[in-house]
């Protein structure tokens, strides 16, 4: 299996839609195969007719079934519109496919929105991610749901779901269904599965068909600027578990290879037959303690069996290689280099090979080095140099260019290059330099793919949006091959009985797993990586180990040029042939470095190794050795043309690095599913632990409410039997409730006292200001108590609380911490507040009342004093004395 996408592209609807029912079966057998339930998400749009014409049983060919009793429904993306609405995605599907199924046959499980929030999309969202969470969260997954199936559409602007291009929603993270407010199509307000759940799932297929898909579809398989669309994070996540289903209008001009037929597995113990599974998702192997099963501990990448006659390498595998190489717009001239080159039979491979075995690493260097047909890779390269190897060869003076699917003319890759630069960190070292990297060599090093869990985070990276809108990492990949490789790959390889020279790494990830498992050391022993710093430790120490070669060429069996741009600019001085000197030593210079490598290797001290670690990088002979298959001499091709033992040896190690990268995929994939399988029997555990602690919680309380109980029966001199001191207490503790409750008498007692008490605070106020407050008719106000009536109920309230509280006192106590004991005390406390605020309340309006009258009292006898200077000033009228006094004095009941 590779980790790419697979394209299907039929030539009518109706060989598209017979597929897809396969494809579809195929996936419901899996899933029912898995845990007794389909679960599957669709989509609306075109997609819901598409279905129909699939899933109808009229269309049904050879009697297999749709078992919809099994099928759970989710809405890969719902419209905030009522479930009538025509603009609603299950209105479609309801229409399309759910009306037209047998009335009295089985139904599927249909998850629609709540209707009740479509006012409110968060809520919708949030609702519709419960019920996920019901569905799936128990049984499935606990970071992500699992669908068995996601029945895709596309839009021409290349979003899915509701994720649309360089919309902040595609670095949702967190959550499992998100709302949009903004959908640039109509209507606005949506929900939407996030990325992480849809790249998540076992299958995702899309559907695509139609003139108007046309251009999306160029963008998102064969153009570089379309990496960014939803649709192609999903390809690049998803790898070998994305499908496209695809009408000839919608994939005319797509370069990346394309099937026309579905590959089918006849199960034999069923006469359904069902697309080839592209996922393994059996349950990884428990440990065992004999070597071959401890092998299968580390999902190990799949090494693709390189076939055909004397080790050839298949057509078929070529041409399922070639586009994977480089889907991207520089590798149109790979592709088209490849296709030339087999008569343009390319497109319209129906029956692919994807056997994949892992083959002795010397088979796989044999069989590039003696193909008969040179790769489509050397093809690619040819048509990428501008000037022939071979011919230059021996002066040294060409610069031979290697197209190794990187994209156009900016990624060819200069001979120096990757000499200075020792794959596979060169791929990262390449993404550093800014040279855009080909899909699958992304893909593979985890930069477009999804996030690691972060116990293995294999790939080390994340995504985030550029300003382009490009998914990148914002760091740069740690990993490395070596640091994806078995344990001990290299280390075991360059000291195997019988090899004097040490392994190149490519040749070392090669070797298959059960021999590089088996070869080194007590396979009982490996042990997984324990944390995300020792896979990404690895592969930064290759690095800084790669750095520090640059650093010190001298150091090591063979002289690396750094390919930098500062390099370049010192080297620019010397001659070319000076360049070349130090670049490629002679063949007895090589020979001499080769052994000097191997005894440095053989001499170092070697540290311990742990799972997915490489401590060190194995010294790269310039000259491969024969022994592995590497080309030694000039290679003549079926062109006639000659290709230097260099070239030859890059291409055989640019082929191994690119079958390793990709599996990078399944087996990052691979740590995905066991570091959550991992997680989920913990969470397991904790939620065992957290029941047990419950129920024994439980068990203790009902123990000291029995025992609570028992003395309460005993309690003695109440003179009352236990059972009328329940029925006390079963008449006390409701009437004391009921008071206090928002509509019982204290609270509205306490509501009358606190409207009073603010109108006093008005009025004092006033006074305070003005020396006296007017009501609304201009007459002066005046603070009349809370009345009798108010007085009478507080009055009424006390005793009945006293009451109770007597009451509850007379049947007795119970022992601390019981729940009869607890209620007791509440009621009891309750009571006694309650009786405390009453007093204070009517102690209050009495001081009140008792302030008012002095203030009256006062006032009058201000008048009284008013009144007298009045008839003092009749008196002395005509006096100046007299005449100040008037004016000078005013009374306080003078309106202003
Ligand atoms: O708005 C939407 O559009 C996409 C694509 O629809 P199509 O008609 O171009 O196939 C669809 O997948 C999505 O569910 C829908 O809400």
């Amino acid at each position: 299996m590779g980790g790419q996408p697979t394209l299907y592209s039929f030539s009518d609807a109706g060989t598209l839609a017979t597929s897809l029912r396969s494809y579809v079966l195929g996936a419901q057998k899996a899933g029912l195969d898995r845990h007794g339930v389909f679960k599957v998400a669709v989509s609306g749009g075109s997609l819901p007719s598409t279905l129909a014409k699939a899933l109808l049983p009229q269309y049904s060919t050879n009697g297999d079934a749709v078992q919809w009793d099994k099928w759970e429904i989710f809405f890969a993306d719902e419209r905030a519109v009522p479930l009538e609405s025509t603009d609603s995605n299950y209105k479609l599907l309801k229409d399309e496919l759910l009306d037209k199924l047998p009335a009295n046959g089985p139904k599927p499980k249909v998850h629609t929105i709540d209707e009740q929030h479509l006012d409110d999309v968060q809520e919708l969202a949030d609702q519709y991610e419960q019920a996920l969470v019901s569905s799936f969260a128990a049984k499935d997954s606990v970071r992500l749901p699992i669908f068995d199936l996601l029945l895709l559409g596309c839009g021409p602007d290349g979003h899915t779901c509701s994720l649309f291009p360089q919309h902040e929603l595609l670095r949702e993270a967190d959550a499992w269904v998100a709302p949009i407010f903004d959908s640039p199509k109509p209507p606005s307000q949506r929900i939407t599965l996030t990325l992480p759940v849809v790249t998540h799932g076992l299958r995702i297929a899309f559907v695509a068909t139609g003139e108007s898909k046309k251009g999306i579809m160029r963008e998102i398989f064969d153009k570089e600027e379309g990496q960014g669309l939803p649709c192609s994070l999903v390809n690049n996540s998803g790898g070998e578990r994305v499908s496209w289903f695809t009408d000839q209008s919608a994939a005319a001009g797509v370069s990346y290879p394309r099937k026309s037929s579905l590959s089918l597995v006849l199960k034999q113990d069923s006469s359904v037959v069902v697309p080839e599974d592209p996922v393994d998702r059996s349950p990884l192997p428990k440990p065992s303690k004999d070597a071959a099963s401890s092998s299968s501990r580390l999902p190990a990448p799949k090494i693709p069996r390189l076939h055909g006659d004397g080790g050839g390498i298949g057509e078929a595998k070529r041409r399922s290689m070639l586009p994977q190489l480089s889907p991207t717009k520089g590798s149109t001239a790979l592709l088209d280099a490849g296709r030339r080159e087999r008569g343009g039979r390319f497109d319209e491979d129906a029956d692919e090979s994807h056997n994949e075995r892992t083959l002795p690493t010397s088979s796989a260097y044999n069989a590039v080095d003696n193909m008969k047909n040179p790769p489509s890779l050397g093809a690619a390269m040819r048509h990428n140099s501008k000037t022939d190897a071979s011919s230059d060869s021996s002066s040294g003076k060409a610069e031979i260019s290697a197209g190794i699917g990187i994209g156009g003319r900016e990624a060819i890759v200069k001979r120096s290059d990757l000499m200075a630069n020792p794959l596979p960190t060169d791929y990262a070292n390449l993404r550093q330099r800014n040279l855009p990297l080909s899909k699958s060599s992304s893909t593979a090093a985890g930069l477009g793919s999804k996030p690691a869990p972060s116990e293995t985070n294999v790939a080390g990276s994340r995504e985030t949006t550029t300003t382009s809108g490009r998914a990148r990492p914002t760091r740069q990949p740690t990993n490395s091959i070596a640091a994806m490789q078995p344990e001990g790959a290299s280390h075991d390889a360059a000291n195997r009985p019988g090899s004097s020279i040490p392994m190149s790494i490519g040749a070392a990830a090669a070797l298959p797993q059960s021999t590089i498992l088996t070869s080194g050391r007590d396979p009982t022993q490996e042990k997984r990586p324990a944390s995300s710093t020792s896979a990404s430790g690895a592969g930064s120490a290759l690095l800084e180990r790669s750095d520090a070669k640059w650093q010190h060429p001298t150091n090591v069996g063979h002289r690396r040029i750094p390919s930098t741009r500062s390099a370049r600019t010192t080297l620019s001085g010397k001659s070319k042939e000076l360049e070349r000197k130090e670049a490629i030593p002679s063949p007895s210079d090589a020979l001499s470095s080769t052994h000097r490598a191997n005894a440095a290797v053989i001499q170092q001290k070697k540290p311990a190794f742990s799972t997915m670690q490489q401590h060190f990088t194995p010294k790269k002979a310039l000259k491969a050795p024969a022994a592995f298959g590497l080309a030694t001499t000039a290679r003549k091709q079926a062109n006639g043309e000659l290709i230097s033992p260099e070239v030859a040896r890059l291409q055989t190690e640019l082929l191994q690095l690119h079958i390793m990268h990709r599996s990078s995929a399944e087996v990052s994939h691979a740590w995905q599913q066991s570091a959550e399988s991992r997680l989920r029997k913990r969470f397991e555990d904790v939620a065992q632990k957290h029941r047990k602690v419950v129920a024994l919680e439980r068990g203790m309380q009902s123990q000291s409410n029995l025992r609570a109980l028992k003395e309460f029966s005993h309690e003695g001199g109440t003179g009352r039997g236990l059972g009328e001191r329940i029925q006390a207490l079963g008449t006390v503790i409701p009437e004391i409730v009921n008071v206090t409750g928002a509509g019982g008498k204290y609270a509205r007692l306490v509501r009358g006292f606190e409207r009073w008490i603010d109108r006093i605070e008005q009025i004092w106020e006033a006074r305070d200001h003005v020396g006296r407050s007017f009501n609304s008719r201009g007459q002066l106000d005046f603070i009349e108590s809370l009345g009798d009536g108010w007085r009478d109920e507080t009055a009424v309230l006390s005793r009945k609380l006293g009451l109770w509280l007597q009451e509850l006192d007379s049947v007795g106590s119970s022992s601390a911490g019981s729940s009869l004991s607890l209620a007791l005390t509440h009621c009891r406390c309750l009571a006694e507040g309650m009786m405390q605020e009453l007093e204070v309340m009517r102690g209050l309006e009495r001081e009140i009342m008792a302030r008012e009258s002095r203030w009256i009292s006062e006032r009058v006898a201000e008048i009284w004093s008013e009144t007298d200077a009045e008839s003092v000033q009749v008196d002395s009228a005509s006096t100046e004395k007299g005449r100040r006094a008037s004016t000078s004095k005013q009374g306080i009941w003078r309106m202003p």
